[in-house]
């Protein structure tokens, strides 16, 4: 399911101070949550084409806008019952339950469904995991259509804890910004379409999803060399070097060059003997070095490493490329590209969410990285993180990440920072795939 293009992410802290924000600069909590509830009730009513919709309300806020969200359905004409788990904790929910003045019946173990569920029970103030009992209630409820206000009950915001839902959303309407659990695993996959409605919340983040891939054209004068010129060192298992050298064309650059290979995938490639690796590193005109993928540790690969950071070149570290060159980075221009075991190796101990964690990463290699997985992040050392969540299930296969490597190498050479050229690449390999879907092997990403 798609997600907002390029939308913050707030977690549940900066959240609390954006509204504060608000409130600060004249918006009640009462007027953003009315505009919420009005939100949830147009995504609701559209869902419901008609038929009856159940609103269940938990105590604090979250539920407060399910009863804005009943009283705006019910001025619709949609018909519209209201359950709740418990009375209304917070003053704001007590009002908002208070103008919807119609009947409020118990959640409890005879409640009766309606086709379109609304989960308003709890956002980004759950403190703890869902109750057994409140949770097997809830699934007797699963076979019904799904609104999640903000996130789904029993998700917790911020993605650190893995607490699931009794109840996965059909479409989760996130209020005022994107939460971390909208784009990290496991969360993620039980919010189903994700829709934000913004309510006038002012929700700047360096944290954001993942720009759409915008292909530039060539300009009118360009030549292979300012297209950007790239170079891939081959280790023993060849194929995957030769992956990334024809991402390296494909992803727009305008010169491959597969080092250590004695013939690439496509005639278009420069495939040369090793012994050349020094002197195109010399090449003025070298715009990123990928060394990693086919790459096993080795003193070989150690020796290659140590010649590709002393040429000072931008590099894309891949595999055991990444461990090897972590001691001796030194700030150098570098995107490294860890799955989570070569991240857990890379980067053993780090704490908090995939987020927090990708981030501490590239704080402390001064590199960027890319955290790849389903739910892949990308992550800068200044903070600046791009999260990529739903990428495309058909990258699960062998070689995509080799491929991935030889785009943020393209991207480098024609001339983005680091960053940007790891979100781009990342971006351009989403889109890639899914434009081929069901089947894909990653020689089809690197085809015309
Ligand atoms: N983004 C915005 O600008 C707006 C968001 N709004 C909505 O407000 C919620 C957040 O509301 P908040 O009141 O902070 O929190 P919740 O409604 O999620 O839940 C808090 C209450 O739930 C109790 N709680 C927490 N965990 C559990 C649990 N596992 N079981 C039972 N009860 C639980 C908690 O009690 P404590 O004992 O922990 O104190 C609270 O009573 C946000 O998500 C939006 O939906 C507003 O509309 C304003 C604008
Ligand atoms: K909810």
């Amino acid at each position: 399911m798609p997600s907002p293009v390029d939308a913050p992410i707030l977690t549940a802290d900066a959240m609390r101070a954006a509204e504060a924000a608000c409130a600060a600069s004249g918006t009640s909590l009462a007027t953003l949550m009315e505009r919420a509830g009005a939100a949830v009730a147009d995504f609701a009513w559209r869902m419901a084409a008609g038929n009856p919709v159940l609103v269940l309300c938990g105590p604090g806020n979250n539920g407060g806008d399910g009863y804005v969200a009943a009283r705006w359905l019910a001025r619709r004409g949609v018909h519209v019952r209201v359950a709740a788990l418990a009375e209304p904790a917070s003053e704001l929910a007590r009002a908002a339950r208070r103008a919807w003045g119609g009947p409020v019946e118990v959640l409890g173990d005879d409640l009766a469904p309606a086709p379109l569920v609304i989960d308003a029970l709890f956002g980004v103030g759950l403190s703890r995991p869902l109750r057994k009992d409140l949770a097997a209630r809830l699934r007797g409820l699963a076979k019904r259509r799904v609104l999640a206000v903000d996130v789904p009950s029993g998700v917790e915001a911020d993605g650190v804890q893995p607490w699931a839902p009794a109840l996965s959303a059909d479409v989760t309407v996130a209020l005022g910004a994107l939460k971390p659990a909208h784009v990290l695993l496991p969360a993620a996959a039980t919010c189903g379409k994700v829709v934000l409605a913004p309510i006038g919340i002012e929700a700047q983040s360096s944290l954001r999803t993942l720009p759409r891939y915008e292909c530039d054209s060539p300009g009118a004068a360009a030549h292979k060399f300012s297209r950007g010129m790239a170079l891939v060192r081959a280790g023993p298992m060849r194929g995957a070097a030769g992956l990334a050298a024809s991402a390296v064309l494909r992803a727009g650059a305008g010169y491959a060059i597969l080092s250590g290979a004695s013939g690439a995938p496509l005639s278009a490639i420069i495939a040369e003997d090793g012994d050349h690796f020094a002197e195109r590193l010399a090449d003025e005109r070298l715009g990123a070095v990928v060394i990693g993928p086919g790459y096993p540790a080795s003193d070989a690969l150690d020796r290659d490493v140590a010649a590709a950071l002393k040429s000072g070149r931008a590099l894309v570290l891949d595999a055991a490329a990444i461990v090897s060159a972590l001691p001796r980075l030194g700030g150098a221009p570098a995107i490294l590209t860890p799955h989570a075991g070569e991240f857990a190796r890379a980067f053993p101990g780090l704490e908090g969410s995939k987020i927090d964690r990708a981030r501490a990463a590239a704080s402390k290699s001064g590199a960027v990285v890319i955290y790849k997985g389903a739910d892949t992040i990308v992550a800068a050392p200044d903070g600046r993180i791009a999260a990529a969540w739903p990428g495309c299930p058909w990258l699960a296969t062998a070689g995509t990440g080799d491929v991935l490597a030889g785009a943020c190498a393209a991207m480098l050479a024609r001339g983005d920072e680091a960053f940007d050229a790891a979100v781009a690449a990342v971006s351009w390999h989403i889109s890639r795939a899914r434009a081929i879907g069901p089947g894909l092997v990653a020689d089809d990403l690197v085809r015309a």
